[in-house]
């Protein structure tokens, strides 16, 4: 990218949210113009850390602003959807968390307002940009996996202690960290593989109290997808509560000739099991070996390459970060490809119906579970 046009960014929620900060603005193609969130003292002292001049305690306002091109949303879960609503009729370009939103109307909405507005809309998943997944990636795009059999993503987390939003949360409607590899890996740049039904099972229960907050009683919620176009399906598993697990976000390809398998417990590597044949035979304890995953820093403009490394995390205590590992340094490439979005350069990954699908597939499937296992098609907007 060769523009030295900027785009003008808003950063709204200041908990990860700020993680993004110093990104942009060591970007070439970005200015960050303000940012975002309710608590006056908390917003100040995040705005004079990062010498941000213009800070808003109110979305409303801040949409109003034309200084602002774009906006890149870090609120909690339930207003993901409408934030994201309300910035694409206020004409701005739009950067969300995970997940796109809670509800089927939300998403269709965006959808539609992405494409009669033709503004940017990209969902900031983490995963398909953490060095793991780009590693699988460029095994499959060299054909050293040979043909995909099976994907699964498993996403397992103990959200006691986290913010009032997830209590209760049914597992699946945060699902996009596990579902998106499976569907990422088979897309080709303007053919987004996308899933088409899918069937879930919940399992377990969680304490009581924390039933009704969303009238969800799983544990554990269990699902298989198909994959349009493909004989391939996936398998994803998520649990929020109640669950003896260390913090797992895994991705696991199934090949012909290579499988990757993402480490069992955090700090470990990852797995690829090699086929044995009679070409190039192997013995059983030849077939797996732990890999060094590489970083993928030098895809990204130099200024920013530092921060797909632990040691550029700014709030390393964040639970986000410890729990999630550094989100395998994702955050610079999620933020150039957004840039590069908004500057024309290329379509954004995900797109708006590529996050809907990937969003659907859990909200589907949370609706599948609660109707025993039967089997939901997934909207296709
Ligand atoms: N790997 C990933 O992709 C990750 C994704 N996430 C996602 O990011 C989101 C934020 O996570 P996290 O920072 O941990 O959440 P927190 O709940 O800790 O922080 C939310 C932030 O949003 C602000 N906020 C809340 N309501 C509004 C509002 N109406 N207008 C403007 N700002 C608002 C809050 O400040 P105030 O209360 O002052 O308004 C706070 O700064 C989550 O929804 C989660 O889904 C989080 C971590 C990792
Ligand atoms: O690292 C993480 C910590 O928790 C968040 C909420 O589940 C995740 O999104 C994230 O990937």
């Amino acid at each position: 990218m060769s523009s030295d046009k900027k785009v003008r960014v808003a950063v709204v929620g200041l908990g990860f949210g700020a993680e993004f900060i110093p990104i942009y603005q060591k970007h070439p193609n970005a200015e960050i113009v303000a940012v975002c969130r309710r608590n006056k003292a908390e917003l100040d002292k995040t705005a004079d850390k990062y010498g941000i001049p213009k800070r808003f305690t109110s979305y409303e306002d801040l949409l109003k602003d034309p200084d602002i091109d774009a906006v890149h949303i870090n609120s909690p879960i339930p207003d993901h959807g409408p934030q994201s609503i309300a910035a694409l009729k206020a004409g701005k370009h739009v950067a969300c968390t995970v997940p796109m939103a809670t509800t089927k109307e939300q998403i269709r909405e965006i959808v539609e307002l992405q494409r009669r507005t033709g503004k940017v809309y990209m969902m900031m998943e983490t995963v398909v940009y953490a060095r793991e997944y780009l590693f699988a990636r460029e095994l499959y795009d060299k054909g050293e996996l040979g043909r995909v059999q099976f994907l699964r993503g498993s996403h397992q987390q103990d959200m006691d202690g986290w913010p009032d939003y997830w209590p209760g949360l049914p597992p699946m409607w945060y699902a996009t960290h596990c579902v998106s590899p499976c569907l990422a890996l088979l897309s080709k740049p303007g053919a987004p593989a996308l899933a088409g039904k899918v069937s879930c099972y919940g399992s377990g229960r969680i304490r009581e109290e924390l039933v009704p907050k969303y009238n969800s009683p799983f544990a554990v919620e269990t699902a298989t997808f198909t994959i349009k176009g493909t004989d391939v399906c996936a398998e994803v598993t998520r649990s929020l509560f109640d669950v003896a697990r260390q913090y797992r976000e895994s991705f696991d390809v199934t090949g012909s000739k290579k499988s990757f398998e993402w480490q069992q417990v955090e700090g470990e590597d990852p797995v690829v099991h090699t086929k044995n044949t009679p070409e190039k035979p192997l013995t059983e304890l030849e077939i797996p070996s732990r890999v060094k995953v590489p970083d993928f820093a030098h895809l990204l403009p130099e200024p920013i390459r530092t921060f797909t490394m632990p040691q550029a995390i700014q709030d390393a205590d964040h639970l986000s970060f410890l729990q999630g590992g550094g989100h395998g340094g994702s955050h610079p490439h999620l933020t150039h490809n957004f840039l590069m979005a908004v500057l024309g350069d290329r379509p954004a990954f995900p797109d708006a119906p590529t996050s809907a699908n990937w969003t659907l597939v859990g909200i589907c499937a949370h609706e599948s579970a609660l109707a025993g296992g039967q089997q939901v098609e997934i909207p296709a907007y």
